[in-house]
């Protein structure tokens, strides 16, 4: 469908213009230097009234970055003291050197609940591995300064997502490359139980020779279940695969053509369990496999079944397990995780004969530790720098590629939100928002995730006291009432860009500024990317083109000649400068709104000053 934007045609005066040269005393006057600093301070007057009316809302970064983790105020900057990174469990040396190149790094290891709330709270960052519990109390404790959470390794079960969400704290962790290790691993296991090479070599060492007692059983010919076809269990089945065993496995997930691909069959869970000799647990620990091997499914397993778990202990009820090792169903068990660690001394299933353990070791090799560290080194690094990380489990997780064609749209985005609340009067109320992509691309190739978080994150920062980033963005709209409807519409331009335009519209709400509510009533503007800058390019009716730099004058006025000379005089004397100009009406000689680019703040005297020229009918300071 071809669209025709709402907006009026645009006046071409889209000029650069530059006030005469600016005395510094009244350069910055308003606007403090550290513009990463949030402050309040807007003004709007109206001509007919000129009084004062104050909008609380903050600056935008110097450099556009968009954040992920941190507010714009705590945004990484190479002049800021560097962040502190806790690293709470041991980390590859690479890693740790990778780290140090960047913040200030405190490895405390084996550190109590207590003491990790202590430090967390002095920490803008937490590296844990699988031993330490990162619960609500933890990121209550930090109070806002930890921004990013990093597991060393895959399996996030040991981190409380939720809380790390409501509290925008980013979650990354580095799933690849522990991946072989893990599966090693598991074909260790599964070799060595079916050889008993453990129970022989305790048996030697306490001074037997059982030949007869220690006899095992071969793997080739024999079926192996792979129980998640994921990163580790692709690789287990490809290594069970070379040493002769039939292969099933059973993931919901997974597609079937990859495990075609290597000569393996998905198929259900009841048909894996009961038709294996062997079965191998590669799934992670969810509410949905929480004690999946429990009583009923250990009865429906081959008598005499093996059973091997390199992935979480809580996904077997061990209690269970126990039962069907002495009822002889299970006829061993070879374990490397556990629903506590470390397990209980006398716990009867480490105790058990028929059951081999090691205390998690899956990722335990150098080479996986080494790429492990460097991992989420990078992933840490690159979400305290602001960057958007390919591992994150609680945030969009974009393509890199993706995400560079993105980055001007994000910024875009950002802006028109913090542009469209700045209209509303007063920034209350502001209930229900209308977002209109328009792009020549299929609605399927146009992921909107960023865009939406970014919008939310510019309406809401300027009216409250919280920071909104891509982690809690939807998390924060919702628990203040925002409702954030998106459409998207097919336009005829060009599909070598992912969106055309921004419209951004807050509904049922009176604006402070006549000119930006449209025919239908509500708050309106959009935006572009032009050149890869975000571009105003409607306002309500209106359509302007303004470069969306510095901060904006908005002027409704009687469209006449001599308003931009008079206007841009104005701000010229008072050493204000204009980086961007547009003026776009409805008819010709009747509406105009004049929409003015500057880089400085004006001082509430020169605003004043706008507001009495005549033709001006209302007008309104934005920042950006
Ligand atoms: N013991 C150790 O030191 C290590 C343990 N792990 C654990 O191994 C497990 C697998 O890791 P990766 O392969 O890297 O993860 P992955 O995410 O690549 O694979 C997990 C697979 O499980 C599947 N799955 C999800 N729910 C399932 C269900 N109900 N039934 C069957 N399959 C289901 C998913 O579709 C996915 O294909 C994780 O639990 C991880 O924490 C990983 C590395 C080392
Ligand atoms: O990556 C995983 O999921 C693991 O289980 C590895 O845990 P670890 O980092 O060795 O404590």
């Amino acid at each position: 469908m071809a669209f025709s934007s709402s907006c009026s045609s645009v006046k071409a005066v889209n000029s650069r213009w530059t006030s005469p040269s600016p005395s510094p005393s009244s350069r910055l006057a308003v606007i403090p230097a550290f513009l990463h600093r949030r402050y309040t301070a807007s003004v709007k007057l109206t001509a007919t009234s000129a009084a004062l009316k104050t909008v609380e809302q903050t600056t935008l970064t110097e450099d556009n970055k968009f954040s992920t983790v941190g507010s714009d105020s705590d945004e990484y900057n190479p002049t800021l003291p560097k962040p502190r990174i806790l690293v709470a469990e041991k980390l590859g040396e690479a890693g740790v050197n990778l780290l140090r190149e960047f913040g200030d790094v405190d490895c405390s290891y084996d550190l109590s609940p207590e003491d990790l709330k202590k430090k967390v709270a002095e920490s803008d960052a937490l590296i844990v591995r699988s031993g330490t519990k990162v619960t609500r109390e933890v990121f209550e404790a930090a109070k806002g300064r930890l921004k990013v959470v990093g597991r060393a390794g895959v399996g996030i079960d040991n981190v409380d997502l939720q809380a790390a969400t409501e509290h925008g704290c980013l979650v990354v962790n580095a799933p690849t490359a522990n991946t072989v290790a893990a599966a090693e691993h598991g074909i260790a296991l599964l070799a060595s139980m079916a050889r008993n090479v453990a129970q022989a070599d305790a048996s030697i060492k306490a001074g037997k020779w059982e030949r007869s007692k220690y006899v095992g059983v071969s793997l080739v010919g024999k079926t192996l279940a792979v129980m998640g076809f994921g990163k580790v269990g692709t690789e287990v089945a490809r290594r069970a695969k070379g040493l002769g065993m039939n292969v099933i496995s059973h993931d919901p997930y997974a597609p079937a053509d990859r495990a075609r691909a290597l000569g393996v069959d998905l198929v259900s869970f009841d048909q894996a369990i009961s038709t294996a000799d062997f079965v191998s647990l590669h799934m992670p620990l969810t509410p949905a496999t929480k004690k999946v091997f429990n009583d009923e499914t250990f009865s429906k397993m081959k008598k005499g079944v093996r059973l091997i778990n390199v992935a979480r202990g809580g996904v077997i009820d061990e209690d269970a397990l126990v039962r069907a090792l002495d009822a002889g169903i299970v006829a061993q068990a070879a374990l490397d995780v556990f629903c506590e660690e470390p397990p209980s001394k006398d716990s009867k299933l480490i105790q058990h004969e028929n059951v081999t353990v090691t205390p998690h070791l899956g990722a335990s090799t150098k080479e996986a530790q080494e790429g492990v560290a460097i991992e989420i080194a990078e992933a840490v690094a690159g979400a305290l720098r602001g960057e958007l990380s390919a591992t994150a489990v609680n945030a969009p997780m974009v393509d890199p590629e993706v995400l560079s064609e993105l980055t001007p749209y994000i910024v875009l985005a950002e802006k028109l939100g913090r542009l469209a609340v700045q209209l509303a009067s007063g920034g209350k109320g502001v209930q229900s928002i209308r977002v209109v992509y328009r792009s020549a691309r299929n609605r399927d190739d146009l992921d909107t995730r960023l865009l939406r978080a970014m919008i939310t994150k510019g309406i809401i920062e300027p009216i409250s006291d919280s920071y909104v980033n891509l982690v809690n963005a939807d998390f924060i709209a919702k628990q203040k009432g925002l409702r954030i409807s998106e459409e998207r519409m097919v336009v005829d331009s060009s599909p070598e860009y992912p969106v055309d335009s921004i419209q951004v519209q807050i509904l049922n709400v009176e604006s402070n500024f006549a000119g930006a509510v449209s025919d239908s009533g509500d708050i309106s503007i959009e935006g572009k990317v032009k050149y890869g800058v975000p571009h105003l390019t409607c306002v309500g009716s209106f359509g302007v083109d303004v470069s969306l730099e510095g901060n904006l004058i908005l002027c409704r006025q009687v469209d006449q000649p001599g308003m931009i000379g008079q206007v841009g005089n104005i701000l010229g004397e008072q050493n204000v400068n204009v980086n961007f100009m547009s003026v776009g009406r409805t008819v010709l000689r009747k509406q105009a709104i004049m929409a003015i680019g500057v880089d400085e703040e004006p001082e509430d005297k020169t605003l004043e000053k706008i507001g009495g020229v005549s033709a001006i009918e209302e007008f309104v300071f934005l920042k950006l």
